[in-house]
C-alpha cells in the first residue's frame, strides 16, 4: 500500500490555490467550481466503481422516468445517475449561473434557493456510457464559460444562446477518467495538469504536470466501420496509415479504438496519437457524432493547451461559432503534425475536386 500520508505532490485544493495567487483579484468562485466538479467526479468514480454491486448497470427504465435522451440515444441508469451528481454538486456555491449537460434538453436554471455566480457549466456527465456494461474504461466532460454580462447584471434566467460560445472562450476545460486509476485532467487556460485520485484520502493529487503531446505519432483511432462514409480526404489519410513503410508515410502505423472519446483523449496526452470521429455520409442529418459544446471544445482546449491540435478537419475547433446546444460536429484531435496533415488533405485542391467528383460519390468505384 503506497504511503500517502508524507506525500509531497500538491493536492487538487493546494494546486488552485497556488494558481489563484497569480489572480489577486479573483473572487473564489472558480475555485470553489472546480472543487464542486471534482467531487462529483469522485462520486461517479464511486458509482462507476461498485457497478452491478450498486444496482446502477443498463439501461435506465421507462417506468423510472425516461430512457431515450434529447439525441436519441438510450440512456444508461449511470447517465441518469452521473447528470444528477453533476448537478446536485455545482447547483449550490453561488459560482454558477446556469448549466448545460448532454441529457437534458434545455439549459438548466439554478434553483431560486440558490445564490447566482458569474459562471457556465456545459458538461457530458459519462462519455463513453455504450462502455459501461463490459466493464471498459468511460469519464465526465466539463467545460466552463463566463456568464453573458447582461445575464450575470440582470439575473434572468439563462437561454440555449448564452451558452453559444465559441470554444476559444472557455474559461476552463477538463474530464475526468474512470479506469483502473481515477484521473482529473484540468486546464484553466495555463497548460494541462493531471491528478490522480488517492483512494487512501480521497483528495486528486497532482501527478502529471504540464502534460505534453508529442508532435509525431504512428498510432491513429477512428471507427473503421463507418469507412465508406467517410470523405475523401480521410479515406486518403487513413489508406496512407494502412500502407505503412510501403507506402508514401514510410512508416507502420498502429490502431486503436476504445469507442470512449475520453479514453482516448487520455491516451493520446500520454503518448500521442491522432483521433478522428468525421464528419461522413451516414446520416446526413448529423453532421459528425460527437457534440460541440460539451465532448469537442473542453477536448479540443486540453489539446491545444497541451501542444496538440483540435480541428473540424477543416478549421480550429475553437474557432467554431455554435448554433445549437447539442449541435454535433466532426472531431479530428490530436498530435500536431498529423492533425495539420489530414487538414491540409481537406484543403488542397485534389481533394476537393474528388469530393464533388462522381467518381467518388457514395457508390463509385472508390467507396467500399
Ligand atoms: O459507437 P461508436 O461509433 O464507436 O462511437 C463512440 C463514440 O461515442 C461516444 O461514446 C459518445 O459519447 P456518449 O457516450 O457521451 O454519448 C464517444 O465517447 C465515442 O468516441
Ligand atoms: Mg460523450
Ligand atoms: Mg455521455
Amino acid at each position: 500500500m503506497p504511503m500517502t500520508l508524507r506525500s509531497n505532490r500538491s493536492t487538487l485544493t493546494q494546486f488552485l490555490i497556488e494558481e489563484r495567487r497569480r489572480f489577486p483579484s479573483a473572487s473564489g468562485d472558480f475555485n470553489s467550481l472546480i472543487l464542486d466538479v471534482s467531487l462529483a467526479c469522485k462520486g461517479i468514480a464511486k458509482a462507476v466503481a461498485f457497478g452491478e454491486l450498486a444496482g446502477v448497470m443498463g439501461n435506465h427504465a421507462a417506468d423510472e422516468g425516461g430512457s431515450v435522451n434529447v439525441q436519441g440515444e438510450t440512456q444508461k441508469k449511470l447517465d441518469v445517475l452521473s447528470n444528477e451528481v453533476f448537478m446536485q454538486r455545482t447547483e449550490w456555491s453561488g459560482s454558477l449561473a446556469g448549466m448545460a449537460s448532454e441529457e437534458m434538453d434545455a439549459p438548466y436554471q439554478i434553483p431560486k434557493q440558490y445564490p447566482r455566480g458569474n459562471y457556465l457549466i456545459v458538461f457530458d456527465p459519462l462519455d463513453g456510457s455504450s462502455n459501461i456494461d463490459v466493464n471498459v474504461s468511460v469519464g465526465s466532460i466539463f467545460s466552463i464559460l463566463r456568464a453573458p454580462q447582461e445575464v450575470i447584471d440582470s439575473g434572468r434566467d439563462v437561454l440555449e444562446a448564452d451558452f453559444l460560445q465559441p470554444g476559444c472562450k472557455q474559461v476552463a476545460a477538463g474530464y475526468a477518467l474512470y479506469g483502473p486509476t481515477t484521473m482529473l485532467v484540468l486546464t484553466v487556460g495555463d497548460g494541462v495538469n493531471g491528478f490522480t485520485l488517492d483512494p487512501n484520502i480521497g483528495e486528486f493529487m497532482l501527478t502529471h504536470p504540464k502534460l505534453r503531446i508529442p508532435e509525431d505519432t504512428q498510432e491513429f483511432a477512428i471507427n473503421a466501420s463507418n469507412a465508406r462514409f467517410w470523405e475523401v480526404p480521410v479515406k486518403r489519410y487513413v489508406d496512407e496509415c494502412l500502407a505503412g513503410k510501403t507506402g508514401v508515410r514510410g512508416k507502420d502505423f498502429n490502431m486503436r479504438w476504445i469507442a470512449s472519446m475520453v479514453a482516448e483523449a487520455h491516451r493520446i496526452l500520454m503518448r500521442g496519437g491522432v483521433f478522428m470521429y468525421p464528419r461522413d455520409t451516414k446520416d446526413l442529418s448529423k453532421p459528425g457524432r460527437l457534440r460541440l459544446l460539451y465532448e469537442a471544445n473542453p477536448m479540443g482546449m486540453i489539446m491545444e493547451q497541451a501542444g496538440g491540435r483540435a480541428s473540424t478537419g477543416e478549421m480550429p475547433m475553437l474557432q467554431v461559432k455554435p448554433t445549437s446546444l447539442h449541435q454535433r460536429i466532426g472531431f479530428v484531435f490530436g498530435s500536431k503534425n498529423e492533425v495539420e496533415r489530414i487538414e491540409r488533405y481537406h484543403h488542397e485542391p485534389t481533394a476537393k475536386a474528388e469530393l464533388t467528383n462522381p467518381l467518388f460519390a457514395e457508390r463509385s468505384l472508390f467507396r467500399d
